[in-house]
């Protein structure tokens, strides 16, 4: 397959290596130094089974690249406006998109009773889907720990990485089943689930329970969960996740919040919402935390802890002008 991942940072890097590494015929779009440093020298992913070294081309022009089997968005929430403004070239009448992040996605209700819902903040003037459209659209979420620790080098800590994909109204296509296969193919799990939607609620449990409290504390996940009274709140966190996600019918199953955050505080990753702090760049405030918010309040969950820490975790962001409040958030 011919596949494109656009914004290849810490989780877009490490999607393309095992892209390379699966036989597939890979290109990227990254700029800066990143871009530079990958030209130049190839891209190297430092992760749990070895180091994967490629040399995809890489480009911070789609035009260069051409019309795409598929194209994997992996840029930051804030980037989106940009990758809808440059993204035509990459796309052809067959190519699907499949966006691979963290937070509340911009088609959440596509596919669904509510399809003509909108949460304009996750898509300002519906960008997204003039450029792309819900038709070529595929959902994805991330199980990684990854940073870029120096332009074109990624360092991706966790044993269990894996991206999990689906179709919009839940449909097994061949075209999920293809990009699947071709992310597997390079040694990292890539599940097709027909309930995306639930894979959506049980990845945010794990930026909700953690991404606040270590963008208080501007510490990685082991230093932050130290300590009890922390891991409590976080577990206090992850409870209220759980409820949210069952009010809106996408139940969160497997261990309980006290195992999660058991594994969570071995970690030493700081969350990639932390590590955009720290680097000055836009936080991911209406994916994260605004959005989730905004639908508890509409399922009549109340979530005071998530509140409570949201609140001063979006101040933060706004103190450090990394996050401007589009009205949820405020
Ligand atoms: N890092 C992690 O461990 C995890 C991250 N996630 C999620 O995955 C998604 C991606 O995160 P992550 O990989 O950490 O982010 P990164 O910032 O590391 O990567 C995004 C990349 O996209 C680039 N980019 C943005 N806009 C453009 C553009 N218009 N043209 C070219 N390149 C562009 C960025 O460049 P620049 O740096 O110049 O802005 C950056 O290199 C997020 O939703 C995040 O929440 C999910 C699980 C774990
Ligand atoms: C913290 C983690 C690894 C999982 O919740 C994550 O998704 C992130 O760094 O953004």
């Amino acid at each position: 397959m011919k596949i494109c991942v656009y914004g290849a940072g810490a989780i877009g890097g490490h999607i393309a290596a095992r892209l390379a590494k699966g036989g597939a015929e890979t290109s990227v779009v990254a700029r800066g130094p990143h871009l530079s440093a990958i030209r130049a020298s190839g891209l190297t992913v430092v992760a749990h089974d070895g180091t994967l070294h490629s040399r995809p081309r890489a480009t911070d022009n789609p035009a260069e690249l051409g019309p795409q089997d598929a194209v994997i968005v992996t840029v930051k929430a804030p980037a989106l406006p940009s990758v809808a403004a440059a993204i035509a070239p990459l796309l052809g009448s067959e190519t699907a998109v499949a966006f691979v992040m963290n937070g509340i996605p911009w088609w959440y209700f596509d596919g669904t009773a509510k399809a003509g819902r909108r949460l304009p903040e996750l898509d300002p003037g519906d960008a997204l889907r003039a450029a792309i459209g819900v038709g070529r659209t595929i959902g994805g979420v991330v199980y990684s720990a990854a940073s870029v620790t120096e332009p074109g080098v990624i360092h991706a800590i966790a044993p269990d990485s894996r991206v999990v994909l689906g179709e919009l109204d839940g449909a097994m296509t061949p075209r999920l089943k293809a990009l699947c296969d071709t992310i597997a193919a390079g040694g990292i799990g890539a599940p097709a689930v027909p309930d995306i939607r639930n894979a959506v609620w049980a990845k945010l449990l794990g930026n909700l329970m953690t991404g606040p409290l270590c963008v208080l504390s501007r510490s990685c996940m082991e230093d932050t969960l130290a300590s009890p009274a922390v891991r409590e709140t976080a577990i206090r966190m992850a409870r209220e996740v759980m409820a949210i996600a069952a009010a809106l019918g996408c139940p969160i199953a497997g261990d309980a919040p006290e195992a999660r955050i058991g594994r969570s505080s071995k970690l030493r990753h700081k969350p990639s919402i932390l590590q955009d702090l720290e680097a000055g760049r836009a936080m991911e405030i209406d994916a994260l935390f605004a959005a989730p918010l905004t639908l508890a309040r509409e399922a009549g969950v109340a979530v005071p802890m998530l509140e409570t820490m949201t609140a001063l975790a979006t101040r933060a962001a706004i103190a450090a002008g990394l996050y401007t409040p589009k009205g949820v958030a405020a």
